[in-house]
C-alpha cells in the first residue's frame, strides 16, 4: 500500500467516512482513513445505533400496551440483546472497510499522530510506526470518550460508560447512573424496561437539562411512573467498591458500589457514568502545530477549517460545535466539498461550503420516554441573545392522530417565534415517537418560513401533525 494520499481522515466514525467520500467524489483523488479501533466509530457500535436498537423494543412494548384490545405484549430480553448485536455487527467492521473500499477510500489501521503538515505517524496495534502523507488535505474526525468525574474512587470502582450501558450483556440488579443528559435518560430507559432498579444522580435541578422546562418535567414526571427513581441537585462524594473486577464490557464490574451522594450512602450493584464527553485530542500531535484547543476541542472556521493552517480540517465531537452524528455528518460533507474545491482550484462560493446549521439551528432526538425532539433555540437560549421572541404551547395529547396513536397520549410541543421576523428559532415535542416530527420545524427554522405562510402547510387529518395547526390556532392570529 501507498503512504502518500490525497486527503487523510484521522478516525473513521460516521463524519470521518462522509468526510472521505465527499473530498474524492467524481474525481481521481485518492483517501484514507487512519482508525484506531473499529470503522464506523462510537456511533455505530457503542453509542446510536445500540442504544435505540435496545430503545425500541421498549418502545413497541409500551405502545402495544397502550391500546385497548392488544394484550400481553412484553419484552424478551435475550432477544433484545440479540437484536442489539445485529446492529453492532458483533463489534465487525468489515462490512464498514467494505464499504469504504468499494468508494475508493483504503484503511489504515492504527493511531494516527500529526507530525508535520500535511504528514502523520500511524502506530499500529503491534507498536510498529509507519509515516504517511496528504497531498491536499488532512481531516481530524477523532471524536469523543466519555468523561470521567474526579469522584474520589469512582475510577478506581471500574464503573461502566456509555460504552458498558449500550453493550450490556447482563442486567444489574441495581443502578446508579450518574448524570441528567440525553445518555443518562436514554440509559436509564432500557436499564429499567430490561429489569434494572435505577437511581438517578443528577447534579442539575433537571433532566435534558439545556431542553425547554415543560420538557424536562414531563421526562421527570414519566420517569416517575416508570418507577426511576431520580434525585436532583446531588453530587456524588465518593465511590467505594467490594472487589472491583475488569470482567469485559457490559458485565458486572465487581462487588457491589457504595455511593456517597446528598449525605446518604447508595448501594448499588453497578454505577454507570453519564456525565458527557471528553475530545479526543490529547495525543493528537496538536501541540507541535501550536494550536490552541477550546476546552480540548479543535476550533474550526464555517468552512471547517483550522484557522491558519489551509490543509488541515476537522468535522465531527471532535470541533465541539454539536456532539451528534447527523451534525458531524453534515460538517463532513461540507468540509469534504470544500476539500474537492479547493483541490480543483473552484471558489468557495455556494451555500455547500458554509456551514451554517450549527449556529443555531441543530436538531436533535432524546429517544428517551418519552422522546423530545427539538431544533433551534429554546426560549431561554433565543433571549438570551437578546432575541425578542414570543412562546405557544399545547397539548399533544389533545390532538385527534396522537389520541390514536395511544390511549391516554402525553405529550406537550412549544415553538419558539421570533417577533421581528415572524418566523420560528425554536421548536420542542415531547411525547411517544414525536421524533418524525421535528424534520418539519427544522425545515421551518432553516427555510425562515414566516409563520403567516405555516397556515397553509395543512398537517393531514387524523395525524400528529396536526399539532402545528393546534400550535398556531394557540398563538390566536391568522395572519393569512
Ligand atoms: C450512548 C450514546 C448515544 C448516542 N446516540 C446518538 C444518537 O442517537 N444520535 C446522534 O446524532 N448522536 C448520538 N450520540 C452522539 C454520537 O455518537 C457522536 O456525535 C458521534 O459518534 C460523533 O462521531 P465522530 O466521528 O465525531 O466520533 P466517534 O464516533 O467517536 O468516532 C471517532 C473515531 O476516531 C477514532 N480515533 C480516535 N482517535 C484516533 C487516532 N488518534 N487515530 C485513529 N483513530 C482515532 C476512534 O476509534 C473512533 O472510531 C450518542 C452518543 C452516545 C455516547
Ligand atoms: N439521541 C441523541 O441524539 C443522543 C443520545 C446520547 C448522547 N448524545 C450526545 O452525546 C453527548 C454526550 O451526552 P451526555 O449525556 O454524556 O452529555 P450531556 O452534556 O448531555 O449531559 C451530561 C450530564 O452530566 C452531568 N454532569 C457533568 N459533569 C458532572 C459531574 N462532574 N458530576 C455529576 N454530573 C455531571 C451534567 O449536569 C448533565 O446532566 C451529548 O452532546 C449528546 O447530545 C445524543
Amino acid at each position: 500500500m501507498t503512504d502518500q494520499w490525497d486527503v487523510i481522515v484521522v478516525g473513521g466514525g460516521p463524519p470521518g467516512e462522509n468526510a472521505a467520500s465527499y473530498a474524492i467524489q467524481g474525481s481521481s483523488r485518492t483517501a484514507a482513513i487512519v482508525e484506531k479501533e473499529l470503522v464506523g466509530g462510537e456511533c455505530s457500535y457503542w453509542a446510536c445505533m445500540p442504544s435505540k436498537a435496545l430503545l425500541r423494543p421498549v418502545d413497541v412494548v409500551d405502545a402495544a400496551n397502550a391500546l385497548t384490545g392488544v394484550r400481553g405484549a412484553t419484552l424478551d430480553v435475550a432477544g433484545v440483546l440479540k437484536r442489539r448485536d445485529q446492529f453492532t455487527h458483533n463489534h465487525d467492521d468489515s462490512s464498514q472497510v467494505g464499504w469504504a473500499n468499494s468508494v475508493g477510500i483504503d484503511v489504515v489501521r492504527g493511531r494516527g499522530r500529526i507530525t508535520g503538515p500535511r504528514e502523520l505517524t500511524v502506530t499500529g496495534t503491534d507498536g510498529t510506526e509507519r509515516t504517511i502523507r496528504a497531498n491536499h488535505a488532512v481531516v481530524l474526525a477523532t471524536g469523543t470518550t466519555a468523561a470521567v468525574p474526579p469522584v474520589p474512587g469512582l475510577r478506581e470502582a471500574l464503573p461502566w460508560t456509555s460504552r458498558d450501558a449500550t453493550n450490556l450483556h447482563e442486567v444489574p440488579s441495581k443502578v446508579a447512573v450518574i448524570g441528567g443528559g440525553v445518555v443518562a435518560c436514554e440509559a436509564a430507559v432500557w436499564l429499567r424496561a430490561l429489569g434494572a432498579e435505577v437511581v438517578m444522580l443528577v447534579r442539575g435541578d433537571a433532566l435534558l437539562g439545556r431542553s425547554e422546562p415543560f420538557a424536562s418535567a414531563l421526562v421527570a414526571e414519566r420517569f416517575a411512573e416508570l418507577g426511576i427513581d431520580v434525585r436532583f441537585n446531588v453530587s456524588v462524594e465518593r465511590v467505594s467498591r467490594k472487589s472491583p473486577a475488569d470482567t469485559g464490557e457490559g458485565r458486572v464490574h465487581g462487588g457491589p458500589v457504595d455511593l456517597v451522594a446528598g449525605g446518604e450512602t447508595l448501594v448499588v450493584a453497578e454505577v454507570v457514568v453519564a456525565a458527557g464527553r471528553v475530545p479526543a485530542t490529547g495525543d493528537l500531535g496538536l501541540d507541535a502545530l501550536g494550536l490552541s484547543l477550546k476546552n480540548g476541542f479543535v476550533e474550526v472556521d464555517d468552512h471547517l477549517t483550522v484557522p491558519g493552517h489551509d490543509w488541515l480540517y476537522a468535522v465531527g465531537d471532535i470541533t465541539g460545535r454539536a456532539l451528534l452524528t447527523h451534525m458531524g455528518k453534515y460538517q463532513a460533507r461540507i468540509a469534504g466539498t470544500v476539500i474537492g474545491a479547493r483541490a480543483e482550484g473552484r471558489p468557495l462560493d455556494g451555500p455547500r461550503y458554509r456551514d451554517v446549521a450549527d449556529h443555531d439551528m441543530v436538531p436533535q432526538v432524546a429517544f428517551c420516554d418519552p422522546q423530545v425532539a427539538s431544533v433551534g433555540l429554546t426560549e431561554a437560549a433565543a433571549r438570551q441573545r437578546g432575541i425578542d421572541v414570543e412562546t405557544v404551547e399545547y397539548d399533544l395529547g389533545n390532538v385527534a392522530g396522537a389520541s390514536l396513536q395511544r390511549d391516554g397520549y402525553k405529550g406537550r410541543a412549544g415553538l419558539v417565534i421570533d417577533r421581528t421576523s415572524d418566523v420560528l428559532v425554536g421548536a420542542t415535542f415531547v411525547g411517544p415517537d414525536v421524533a418524525e416530527l421535528v424534520h418539519a420545524a427544522t425545515i421551518a427554522v432553516v427555510g425562515k418560513v414566516p409563520v403567516s405562510t405555516l397556515w397553509h402547510a395543512v398537517p393531514s387529518y387524523p395525524t400528529v401533525s396536526e399539532i402545528w395547526l393546534r400550535l398556531l390556532e394557540a398563538r390566536g392570529e391568522d395572519s393569512s
